[in-house]
């Protein structure tokens, strides 16, 4: 299949890659990335999650950071809503899209959002029911889809079942989440392949992490399929807190760069995507794991 003409990138650094910083970021220095993203020419930011703050600490500020958030037309700021109480606070919030998460692990599943996956998808019908009466886009997560923390090996005839489900519940997207960064580009490819079949290739998003170094190479095989939506991380920044060992997100500059070298238009200025990559690192004191930002910085 030829490669998409353009792809839509999800940035998930402000919660996915900032999520298990142990170290408290102020809500400042959120909004600040928040918005240079959207300068960076970012369409969608996932800005915050509203799940509980004794599990996820870093994102206890959710609320603040919905209503501090200095909204760029044509920019879609979204959350995480595990459960109807996120959901509502996330709506007083002023959030217009939200984003359930699932897995195909159960023991994940369990450790993630202390339930089974068929109790989480019990527990997300009303999060859909609430967020369709106020016109709030849902999209779905599916977390271990190329392997688990905990059970090694996952079918892609699971992964397959779960991303069904979420897309029948009404998800208009579902994210495949590489959680742990295991894949490669051939089980990467097969994994896609069963999903496809059950829904459609352009309700579909890549969600991989680096921890093995193959996430390009993986996102590489699954845009050959026909993915059009990628998940990133500026500066690959992050880690899963119910996945340790886990490292962060495909970097942002990473994917902008191999995107644009295949001809694909982004809508992203790399030069603009790096710094932000530069600053934030600086600012929370991190590695910066982009090899394109790092470049990039080193030649000024
Ligand atoms: C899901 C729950 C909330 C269930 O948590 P629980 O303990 O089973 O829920 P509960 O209903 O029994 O409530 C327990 C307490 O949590 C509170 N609570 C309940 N819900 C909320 C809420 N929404 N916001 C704030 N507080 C909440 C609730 O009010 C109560 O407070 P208490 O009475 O003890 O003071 C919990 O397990 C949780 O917050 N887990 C965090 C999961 C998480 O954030 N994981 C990381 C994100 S997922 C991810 O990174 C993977 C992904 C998406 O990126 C894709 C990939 O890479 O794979």
């Amino acid at each position: 299949m030829p490669f998409p003409q353009s792809v839509r990138l999800v940035e998930v650094g402000p919660r996915d890659g900032l999520q298990n910083e142990p170290e408290p970021i102020s809500t400042a220095t959120k909004l600040e990335l928040i918005d240079r993203l959207g300068v960076a020419g970012l369409r969608h930011i996932e800005a915050a999650s509203f799940v509980s703050p004794k599990w996820v600490p870093q994102m206890a500020d959710h609320r603040e950071v919905m209503t501090g958030l200095a909204r760029r037309p044509g920019v879609v700021y979204s959350a995480l809503t595990p459960n109807l109480k996120g959901l509502e606070a996330a709506l007083e919030g002023g959030v217009e899209e939200v984003a359930v998460f699932a897995a195909a692990s159960e023991s994940f599943s369990q450790k993630n959002i202390n339930c089974s996956i068929a109790e989480s998808l019990a527990r997300f019908e009303p999060v859909l029911e609430r967020a369709r009466q106020a016109d709030v886009r849902v999209r779905g997560y599916v977390s271990c889809v190329l392997g688990c923390p905990y059970e090694g090996e996952i079918a892609p005839s699971k992964v397959a079942e779960v991303s069904k489900a979420l897309h029948e519940m009404g998800c208009y997207e579902v994210s495949l989440g590489d959680t742990i960064g295991t894949g490669t580009p051939l089980k990467a490819r097969r994994m896609l392949e069963s999903v496809a079949r059950d829904m459609p290739m352009d309700r579909l998003a890549a969600h991989f992490h680096d921890t093995y170094g193959q996430a390009l190479a993986n996102l590489y095989a699954v845009l050959e399929e026909g993915i059009a939506v990628i998940d990133s991380s500026v500066a690959g920044l992050g880690g899963c807190p119910y996945a340790r060992g886990a490292s962060g997100n495909v970097a942002s500059e990473d994917v902008v760069y191999l995107l644009h070298g295949l001809g694909i238009e982004t809508g992203i200025d790399l030069e603009t995507l790096a710094d932000t990559g530069t600053w934030i690192t600086r600012t929370i004191g991190r590695p910066n794991r982009s090899k394109v930002g790092v470049a990039l910085a080193a030649r000024g």
